[in-house]
């Protein structure tokens, strides 16, 4: 009998090139995306060193942080460029040179598929179950979506893979998050996975895969899968992964860089065999029951700071751990709120849809079904903002930005935008945000900014009222 094996340890195992006692692993890549932020450096480091890149041909690069999400002035693509800081200006170019150098393939400012990097992946179908993924970008983990094994890496660790396609890894545990029964009406992914990050903490996955299964998980489509293992990095996690299964293969069919034809079919029966065994045996198990949640909402300063949209904001003083109840203090006065009180009708200045959580069609088509006919309010600034210029098509062509303009919302480009505000896009000093990214840290949507994270159907019953909202009111 074969030992029964998890998700995690099939595609691991398939990887390692050599994996001495008491050090760490080296692991194959097969596939390194890479962004203007994070690859300078390593490139540089390439050139000093007399280096190529390995294998170009399974390197992908996209730009997204700092590109501004302002219509073009002059309807070319390169003149978004006018509204870039010196700085994303000359991270940008510098990513189009490398790329030109090194025979990288670039989604560059003209290009149709230009986009958030871990919406792009998927998309174009460069993302494949079995894989191993790796991009500099802590949210890499979205991949794992498919079955593949994705994480972040630092800048050095994008050098080395750049080089030499394989990167020094120590294996991670795994840890079982087993969601329990259907979220009711008004509950989406991002309550899921929030909810889950408030119940472990931000500790809660250090060290561990994290393998999402369940009911609730199955009924999921792939961009939903996408928000949920998005997060799991919040988590502390070092990747998070969602078995394969048939809204995978059909999610995949088709697209760019999947395999066609007989290619496809062997993909197909291999892919079939990638989730976990039945006897599997995980380090850890987690159960979540998803039917008892209600929208979640952050009322603090990192993402395991969530509560159900009805409840009332925590007391420090009920916390017996000093250092967490000093946390939950720093937090509060951060964010300018009182323990004891509601969120529900909190005033917000700014509701950011968009980002690699919740930037893709089904969530801006969710927020749309929202705000379809009514107005944003008044005191409200709605900035909608797709994850790809394929989402942002799609989008058009179903009419879901005239549904926005209508509304009062601003009508994007693609870009990260105000997920971290590194492209004009940002919160003054003060300003209160419902978002649907993963991150409320402090000043993470400009400097002084006060966040919120919620769902997409969250954000949107919050534009209309100019209010938290609970979107079930509003459905
Ligand atoms: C800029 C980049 C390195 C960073 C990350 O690693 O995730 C960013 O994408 C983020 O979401 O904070
Ligand atoms: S959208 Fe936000 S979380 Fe995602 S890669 Fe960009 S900055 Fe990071």
């Amino acid at each position: 009998m074969m030992t029964p094996k998890t998700l995690f340890e099939k595609i691991w195992e398939r990887h390692v090139v050599v994996e001495p006692p008491q050090s760490p692993a080296v692991l194959y890549i097969d596939l390194h995306l890479i962004h203007e932020v994070t690859s300078p450096q390593a490139f540089s480091a390439l050139r000093e060193k007399g280096l190529r890149v390995r294998r170009p041909e399974r390197t992908f690069a996209t730009v997204d942080h700092g590109v501004p999400t302002i219509p073009s002035p002059d309807g070319r693509p390169e003149g978004r460029l006018a509204f870039a800081d010196e700085m994303s200006r000359r991270q940008i170019r510098q990513l189009e040179e490398n790329c030109r150098e090194f025979g990288i393939q670039l989604m560059g400012l003209d290009s149709p598929y230009q986009g958030i990097v871990h919406v792009v992946g998927p998309e174009l179908g460069l993302t494949q179950p079995g894989l191993t993924i790796v991009c500099g970008d802590s949210h890499t983990s979205t991949h794992g979506a498919f079955g593949a094994l994705a994480f972040g890496i630092g800048t050095s660790e994008v050098e080395h893979v750049l080089a030499t396609q394989c990167l020094l890894q120590r294996r991670p545990k795994t840890c079982l998050v087993n969601m329990e029964g259907y979220p009711g009406k008004g509950v989406t992914a991002k309550d899921m996975i929030l909810a889950l990050i408030a119940q472990i903490g931000t500790g809660g996955g250090t060290g561990h895969v994290l393998e999402y299964a369940g009911p609730a998980v199955r009924a999921l489509s792939m961009e939903e899968r996408m928000t949920l293992c998005n997060m799991s990095i919040e988590a502390g996690a070092r990747a998070g992964m969602v078995a394969p299964d048939d809204v995978t293969f059909e999610y995949l069919a088709g697209r760019p860089f999947a395999p066609q034809g007989a290619a496809w079919e062997k993909a197909l029966a291999d892919w079939r065999t990638l989730p976990s065994d039945e006897e599997a045996v995980y380090d850890k198990v987690v159960t979540l029951d998803v039917s008892r949640l209600e929208p979640m909402i952050t009322y603090g300063t990192n993402p395991g700071m969530g509560m159900p949209i009805t409840g009332r904001i925590p007391d420090p003083d009920a916390i017996t751990d000093p250092a967490q109840r000093a946390a939950l203090e720093k937090a509060l006065a951060y964010m300018g709120l009182r323990p004891g009180e509601p969120l529900l009708g909190h005033p917000v200045d700014v509701v950011f849809i968009g980002s690699c959580t919740n930037g893709r069609l089904t969530d801006l088509r969710q927020a749309a079904s929202l705000i379809k006919g009514r107005k944003v309010a008044p005191n409200v600034r709605v900035l909608v903002v797709p994850g790809s210029q394929q989402v942002k098509r799609a989008a058009e062509a179903e009419g879901l930005d005239r549904i926005f303009k209508e509304a009062g919302a601003e009508w994007r480009e693609p870009g990260c935008s105000m997920c971290i505000a590194m492209n004009g896009d940002a919160l003054a000093p003060g300003q209160y945000a419902v978002s649907t990214s993963n991150r409320n840290f402090e000043g993470r949507q400009g400097r002084g900014g006060r966040t919120f994270l919620a769902s997409p159907l969250t954000a949107a019953a919050t534009a209309i009222n100019g209010v938290i909202t609970d979107p079930r009111t509003l459905l």
